[in-house]
């Protein structure tokens, strides 16, 4: 398998679109790029929650991951590519394609129709797929605010790592840090996916983040690892407070997806990633 040794911060990015959200962008992807990595961003997710990755077609997924991969390769970002939350042909398709243009991790949704509701179903579906893509290192979405699975991560873990010989781990995007702190193990890559408890899970030991808001102020989320790190845990809680804040007025403007793409154009308006697709402008 593919060597996968990232810990740190990892956006997760909005899909660029012009003509009214009916075409891809693909010429913001690299200018997009320099700029997380320029901010010490060095990954990203494509086709996640924020990339809209369940409101494009498996042709537009490949594409927007193809241009990804070009513009990640040669300026040295790791990207990680979510292949889930589509039928089960089209997301054996997105599996062999990732690992035919060779990007550094999948992560995969479970079913999102027939959900599964034990550790065994989830792990079943998810070795279906990861051996269409077995030299790629694969990782589980638990967002279970969005999909509605929510079976004990833990658990599962210890299951898929023994099913699947290429799992190397989850995104845990859930508040429920008790049992987020529970899934931490050596040798396993656990990622943060939810920015407002960042500060409580950098204490319990996460080290390696996707949250939205890296697209848009990742510099307050280095300072909150930082201040915790270095036991400076009033300092992170005031900053956190603050994060939480802003993430507060922003959702003043709309859907978690649709107000955190308009934030981002604001900040940065020289790439152009449009609005969102429906339902999420609607
Ligand atoms: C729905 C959503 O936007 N979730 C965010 C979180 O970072 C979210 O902002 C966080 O849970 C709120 O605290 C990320 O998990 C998104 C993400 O990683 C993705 O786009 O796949």
């Amino acid at each position: 398998m593919k060597p996968f040794n990232f810990t740190g911060l990892m956006a997760p990015v909005f899909t660029p679109y012009t003509n009214s959200n009916e075409t891809l962008n693909l010429d913001a992807i690299e200018p997009y790029v320099e700029l997380l990595k320029a901010k010490q961003v060095n990954g990203v997710l494509v086709n996640g929650t924020s990339g809209e990755g369940m409101l494009l077609t498996t042709e537009e997924r490949m594409l927007v991951t193809e241009a990804w991969q070009k513009a990640c390769k040669k300026h040295g970002i790791t990207l990680m590519v979510q292949i889930g939350g589509a039928p089960y042909p089209d997301v054996v398709q997105l599996a062999r394609h990732a690992a035919q243009i060779d990007v550094d991790a999948v992560l995969c949704l479970p079913e999102l129709y027939f959900k599964p509701k034990t550790c065994e179903k989830l792990v079943s579906y998810l070795k279906g797929i990861a051996k269409h893509c077995h030299t790629t290192p694969f990782f589980y979405y638990h967002i279970p605010m969005f999909t509605d699975v929510n079976v004990h991560m833990p658990t599962f873990l210890d299951s898929a790592e023994k099913e699947i010989p290429n799992f190397l781990g989850i995104k845990y995007t859930s508040g429920d840090l008790d049992q987020g702190s529970a899934c931490l193990k050596e040798g396993r890559t656990i990622f943060l996916g939810a920015d407002t408890i960042l500060c409580g899970a950098v204490a319990a030991g996460f080290d390696s983040f996707i949250m939205t808001t890296l697209n848009i102020c990742p510099e307050v989320a280095i300072e909150i690892i930082a201040d915790v790190n270095r036991g400076a845990v009033k300092e992170a809680r005031d900053k956190q407070r603050k994060l939480n804040a802003l993430i507060t007025t922003i959702l003043e403007h709309g859907d978690w997806v649709s107000a955190m793409k308009k934030a981002f154009r604001e900040k940065c308006p020289s790439i152009v990633v449009g609005d969102t697709r429906p339902p999420l402008n609607m």
